[in-house]
């Protein structure tokens, strides 16, 4: 061991910071996060798609299991690493998809929707493990700083190793952007045609949570590199919140939406669809050009785009840019997420609270992320944060927040 991983290793085992409500949390959450992916599945689907129903609408050990799910499940992450390791860019990948699965009786996913994503909570939690273990091989200037406490609960949770890979294969990268994100927009479309089946044509509302959300994620695809400056990827370790977050989390509870919109049609005019439309345009405009703004301006700061932004220095050599996107409020692509997220659950209504969990569950994601990126940049940036912070007041909502 050099002398520079002897220091590291005395800095991570010192680092004594623990998020997420700490060894509790680490030790609930693999509890509690898988059984709420079921519970809301169930819920989406019962008539009464109730929250506080009782008893709730608890699933059969029949209605879990299909021999089908953990074919399916494997089959779709192995096809995404092999298009992964092709020399094909993400959208020829994408498109290849498409092409098998024209024809495809997508319509199934519905009723196998809870046995598919058991299968993706075992694969969690078996990938975690081997996460966990492998992480002991690796080098010390590979692991994360915040997920190597000595505590084992906690740092299976957070993750030991920053970006695992096996060869060039960057697991981390892959999961975060490929299979998980992906199926979202399958299963989705599972839904629509599900409801084609029962009521002979896809409803307005089916249209839009579809068309929004496919957005999103083909927003993600088309700009991918770019996932590689988010948290997740330059702070986070690969541990279980972020392995099942991106494979079980995302895929079963992003889809919701359109799951609940199946058993429970709803009617839309066509001046609140325009409205709606017309939130989800604004909210992916502040979205994309704030992303795009910091991106570049962390590529190329003498880009012609962002050459004249006002900025201010830091002790490390990096600026922070106070103009802009970023001179209005601290977390811009926070602010038009959310107003997306608005949008996906408007489309269904009031009737129930189910279509609102994304937004619900969203904010207090994005309020705990801030303040971690904030922990994180004042400690990056001392004196220099601070000055960001006066000039730039509010965090996510202009005069609000
Ligand atoms: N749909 C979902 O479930 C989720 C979506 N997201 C989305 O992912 C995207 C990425 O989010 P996230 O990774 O949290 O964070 P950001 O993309 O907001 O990145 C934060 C980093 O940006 C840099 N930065 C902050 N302020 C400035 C500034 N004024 N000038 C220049 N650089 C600055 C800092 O890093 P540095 O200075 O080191 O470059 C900081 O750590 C967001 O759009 C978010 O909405 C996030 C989580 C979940
Ligand atoms: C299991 C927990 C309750 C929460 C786990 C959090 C994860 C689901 C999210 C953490 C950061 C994410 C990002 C995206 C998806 C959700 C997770 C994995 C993202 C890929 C969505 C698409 C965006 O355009 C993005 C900017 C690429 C996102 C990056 C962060």
């Amino acid at each position: 061991m050099t002398p520079n991983d002897q220091a590291l290793k005395h800095k991570l085992s010192h680092d004594t910071h623990r998020e997420f409500g700490g060894t509790l949390g680490a030790v609930s959450m693999p509890i509690f996060l898988p059984l709420t992916v079921l519970f809301l599945i169930c819920v989406s689907r019962s008539p009464e798609a109730s929250l506080f129903q009782w008893p709730p609408p608890l699933p059969s050990s029949d209605q879990l299991w299909d021999p089908l799910a953990p074919v399916l499940f494997l089959g779709w992450f192995a096809l995404h690493a092999i298009i992964y390791l092709m020399p094909l860019g993400t959208v020829c990948g994408v498109f290849l998809m498409l092409l098998l699965g024209l024809g495809a009786p997508l319509g199934y996913l519905f009723e196998l929707l809870l046995p598919l994503a058991v299968c993706a909570i075992v694969v969690s939690f078996l990938f975690s493990i081997y996460l966990y273990i492998r992480s002991f091989w690796a080098p010390s200037h590979a692991l994360a700083l915040g997920g190597n406490t000595g505590n084992p609960f906690y740092d299976f949770f957070i993750g030991r190793e920053l970006n695992p890979r096996i060869g060039n294969f960057d697991l981390k990268y892959f999961c975060e952007l490929r299979p998980g994100l992906i199926g979202w927009v399958v299963i989705n479309l599972g839904m629509l045609m599900k409801e084609v089946e029962l009521r002979g044509s896809p409803s307005l509302a089916m249209i839009l949570v579809n068309s929004f959300q496919l957005l999103y994620v083909a927003d993600a695809l088309w700009n991918e590199a770019a996932v590689l400056t988010t948290m997740d990827i330059v702070h986070d370790g690969f541990g279980f919140m972020l392995v099942f977050g991106d494979l079980a989390w995302v895929p079963f509870t992003y889809s919701l939406q359109a799951a609940f919109l199946v058993v429970h049609p709803q009617a839309l005019s066509l001046l609140k669809a325009a409205a709606i439309i017309a939130l989800n345009g604004v909210g992916y405009y502040i979205f994309r050009k704030s992303n795009s703004q910091k991106n570049q301006f962390r590529r190329d700061p003498t880009h012609p785009t962002v050459a004249r932004l006002e900025t201010i220095a830091t002790a490390t050599g990096k600026r922070l840019l106070v103009s802009g996107w970023w001179g209005l409020v601290r977390h811009p692509n926070y602010l038009g997420d959310l107003l997306m997220a608005l949008a996906w659950s408007l489309p269904c209504g009031f009737s129930h609270l189910l279509p609102h969990f994304y937004i619900v569950y969203f904010t207090s994601l994005l309020i705990h992320r801030e303040a971690r990126d904030e922990r994180q940049c004042r400690a990056k940036y001392g004196l220099a944060w601070d000055t960001y912070c006066r000039r730039v007041p509010y965090r996510i909502f202009p005069y609000i927040y």
